[in-house]
């Protein structure tokens, strides 16, 4: 659906979703620079692990495509320093990372025309990350449709807003709809960013899927009062290898609410969301985002508005807390093995072996394809 196609490629030209702006306004941004795709990725113009790595890949192959390089090496010099720039613009996913080393390894290996070589080497990064999405849905749809999962609670936003389509969390939830699977998809809001009140909420009414917004502090009086949510389901921007996720923040009290309740956590990502140079979580760097993303108000009502329009106190209602607040925004958290039931991938479900706490990422998933 064109409505959320995040990103647009069409050689040499790439154009992003300004998801700042959604769900008000619909507007795209060109992106010829590496500088401009950093802004793009720091600023959160596009956000999502796998979209991050991918407008990261493609801002290079444009600023390459417009580039005339003495020679080889003066282009794999210019592209290995330019991945190296691009890898400072968000530091928890761990998609950017793994596909910087992999593009690197493209460009490393090129005998001629190394320009091309990598241009071509990122645009594959565009059908592979769909083709790992359907996947994910298809596994996850399935393994959730045996919980008989006939609602489910979702955070954040995981789908085609946050990937090159389809989406990881959300295209389970897509895929369990399309199969009758489900009755209706609850979704928090996620502060302070708001991906799901405004992102999730923009994809869901676009394919008409029941849905319900709650507040980010309501899910444990939910999970209670509705024993017909059977899981939550949530996306990965980084795994390690024993499961260790981390992922928005307030993923974590959703884990410890959902064990507390008795419903299944799972989390979707695809294997390049997956660290396994990390031995657990411990390790994972968590970005910390300025505090004026929690005292500022960053989606507003028309009536809120209107009303600080005509008494002239709209900076005031876009401030919600004292001018000067101290606020702590860490933009993820790290969920433990432990509180995780399943993590489905594009290569199938990973379980806990009976009694563990911890997952074994490093073997193949244990419902896996015949
Ligand atoms: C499909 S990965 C989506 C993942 O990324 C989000 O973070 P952000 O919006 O800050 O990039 C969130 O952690 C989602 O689970």
């Amino acid at each position: 659906m064109d409505c959320l196609q995040a990103i647009k490629w069409e050689r040499p030209r790439l154009a992003i979703l300004n998801q700042l702006l959604l769900p008000h306004r619909r507007e795209y941004v060109e992106i010829t620079t590496c500088e401009q795709a950093h802004h793009a990725i720091a600023s959160m113009q596009t956000r999502g692990a796998p979209a991050i790595a991918i407008v990261a890949a493609l801002g290079l192959a444009a600023e390459v495509c417009g580039m005339a390089f003495a020679g080889d090496a003066e282009a794999r010099a210019h592209i290995r320093q330019r991945l190296a720039y691009l890898q400072t613009s968000r530091p928890t996913a761990v998609n950017l990372f793994e596909a910087a080393g992999r593009l690197a390894a493209v460009v490393d290996a090129a005998e001629s025309d190394v320009a091309a070589a990598y241009v071509a080497a990122a645009e594959r990064m565009l059908e592979a990350d769909v083709a790992d999405n359907r996947a994910i849905g298809r596994w996850g749809s399935e393994y959730l449709g045996a919980l008989a999962g006939d609602k489910v609670l979702t955070h954040c936003n995981t789908g085609a807003l946050a990937t090159a389509g389809h989406g990881t969390a959300l295209g389970i939830v897509r895929d369990m709809w399309r199969a009758g699977q489900l009755a209706r998809v609850f979704f928090t809001e996620t502060r302070p960013y708001n991906q799901g009140a405004r992102l999730t909420a923009f994809e869901l009414a676009c394919e008409a899927i029941p849905a319900t917004l709650v507040c980010d502090s309501a899910v444990s009086a939910l999970l209670r009062a509705d024993p017909a949510v059977k899981a939550v389901v949530v996306g990965a921007d980084r795994v390690a290898a024993n499961g260790d996720t981390a992922n928005k923040i307030g993923t974590y009290q959703l884990a410890i609410a959902a064990r507390f309740h008795g419903r299944a956590f799972v989390v979707a990502a695809p294997s390049t969301s997956i660290d396994l140079a990390l031995r657990d979580g411990a390790g994972i760097t968590i970005e910390q985002r300025a505090p004026d993303e929690i005292t500022a108000a960053s989606g507003f009502t028309r009536a809120s508005v209107d009303a600080a329009a005509a008494a002239g106190l709209v900076r005031e209602t876009l401030q919600i807390a004292p001018a000067g607040t101290d606020a702590w925004n860490p933009s993820f958290d790290v969920t433990p093995a432990a509180l995780i039931t399943a993590i489905v991938t594009e290569r199938g479900v990973y379980v806990k072996a009976p009694g563990a706490d911890v997952f074994d990422l490093s073997v193949a998933p244990k419902l896996a394809p015949a």
